[in-house]
């Protein structure tokens, strides 16, 4: 196996030349003998920001394929705990070790297990979990390998499942009645979340959100676990079902389950169940890693990072997102321009979920006024 060798943020990372794994001049990271993907770059150097925010004492990096994160973690986000490296595929410990070595990771171990196995056996104060897919088979251990009070970061890939477009694939992963919604990006994280939230329940832990968000093709969340019964019950609370009018276009979330009709113009509504109707994020925890950030501004993604704390944090005190390409379009109107659409709301923001997506504190016949009012032709 020839090896390159390519810096991303601090570290120096070596991983099987992509190369000698190309078919037909095509190259997919899953291809190569140890999985190392370029388009994750953003997602982990947001992971190494929040691993900052945090400042655990002790880490678990359960997929590690080369072991960049972990390795990101301790150069740039000064874990200087345990952080044990984890993979079952025996070329990326080999490589995870090599790599470990020459970035000098202190207190670093390398296990080659199951990464469920592994994480019903040790307890840290922040867990990755970054797999292929679907994180649905890994939850419970992910959130039993946590100590009170620790941290579970999240990665999804599953988007066509849990955007409710594979609507059995949804239900067999995520146990959730789905549908295809204008605000798909925003159902689809609030589906994790309450897929998360349950699993936690069960081992007794609450889940509070400190950052969720959607980019590119997959969702990245980080929550922090509440522990006790009570916390698990209160957390509990936060499931329920998110609706969207077929007929007007009008979206709520609502606790339990119902099939009534729009409460607008009782058209008949599409949903989404269990979804998490909670907080999406913490604000104040927002505000820590927007303090932090300027810590990392020798990332490539420094100003995208900056951008993207900053909308959600304008994005947290509201509701579900509205889109306004299929609210014109039901209105038979031209879609007006989002700053237009701002300016007459006057309490409104833009969301990071999609381009033509809003949100708002007005009420819904509100919003349609001003796209009457500010769609031109
Ligand atoms: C998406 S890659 C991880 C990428 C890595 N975290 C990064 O940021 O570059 C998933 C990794 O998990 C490993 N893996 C898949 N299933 C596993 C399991 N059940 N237990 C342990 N490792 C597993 C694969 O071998 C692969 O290296």
């Amino acid at each position: 196996m020839r090896l390159i060798e390519t810096v991303e943020g601090k570290a120096r990372i070596l991983l099987p030349d992509p190369s000698e794994y190309e078919r037909d001049g095509r190259f997919d990271p899953a291809w190569s003998p140890v999985f190392y993907n370029p388009r994750m770059i953003f997602n982990r150097d947001l992971s190494v920001v929040v691993v900052s925010s945090i400042s655990p004492k002790s880490v678990l990096d359960v997929m590690s394929a080369t072991g960049v994160r972990g390795i990101r973690y301790y150069l740039e986000s000064e874990v200087r705990g345990e952080i044990i490296f984890n993979d079952k595929n025996p070329v990326a410990t080999e490589l995870i070790t090599k790599n470990i070595a020459s970035n000098g990771v202190e207190k670093a171990r390398v296990e080659r297990s199951d990464a469920n196995s592994l994480m019903h056996r040790v307890k840290v104060e922040y867990t990755d979990l970054d797999p292929f897919g679907t994180p649905a088979p890994f939850l419970q251990a992910a959130v039993s390998s946590l100590r009170r009070r620790g941290v579970l970061g999240v990665t999804a890939t599953d988007l066509s499942a849990l955007e409710g477009k594979s609507r059995n694939s949804c239900k067999r992963k995520y146990g959730a009645f789905c549908n295809k919604l204008s605000f798909s990006k925003e159902a689809g994280l609030r589906l994790l979340l309450a897929k998360i939230a349950m699993e936690a329940s069960i081992v007794e832990k609450g889940i509070h959100p400190l950052i969720t968000l959607y980019r590119d093709y997959y969702y990245r969340i980080f929550v922090r676990m509440e522990d006790g019964a009570k916390k698990a019950d209160n957390t509990l609370e936060k499931i329920g079902s998110l609706y969207e009018c077929e007929s007007c276009g009008y979206s709520f979330m609502g606790k339990g389950f119902c099939d009534r009709v729009c409460p607008v113009c009782g058209g008949s509504l599409r949903s989404m169940y269990p979804a998490w109707i909670g907080e999406l994020a913490d604000v104040e925890f927002l505000g820590k890693v927007k303090e932090l950030l300027p810590r990392f501004n020798y990332l490539e993604n420094f100003p995208a990072l900056f951008k993207l704390i900053g909308s959600l944090t304008s994005e947290q005190r509201y509701g579900l997102y509205y889109r306004l390409d299929v609210l014109s379009s039901k209105l038979r109107r031209n879609m007006p321009s989002m700053e237009e659409m701002i300016k007459c709301l006057g309490d409104a923001t833009r969301t990071h979920f999609h381009l033509q997506g809003i949100k708002t504190s007005k009420e819904f016949h509100e919003v349609l006024e001003c796209i009457k009012s500010s769609s031109h032709g």
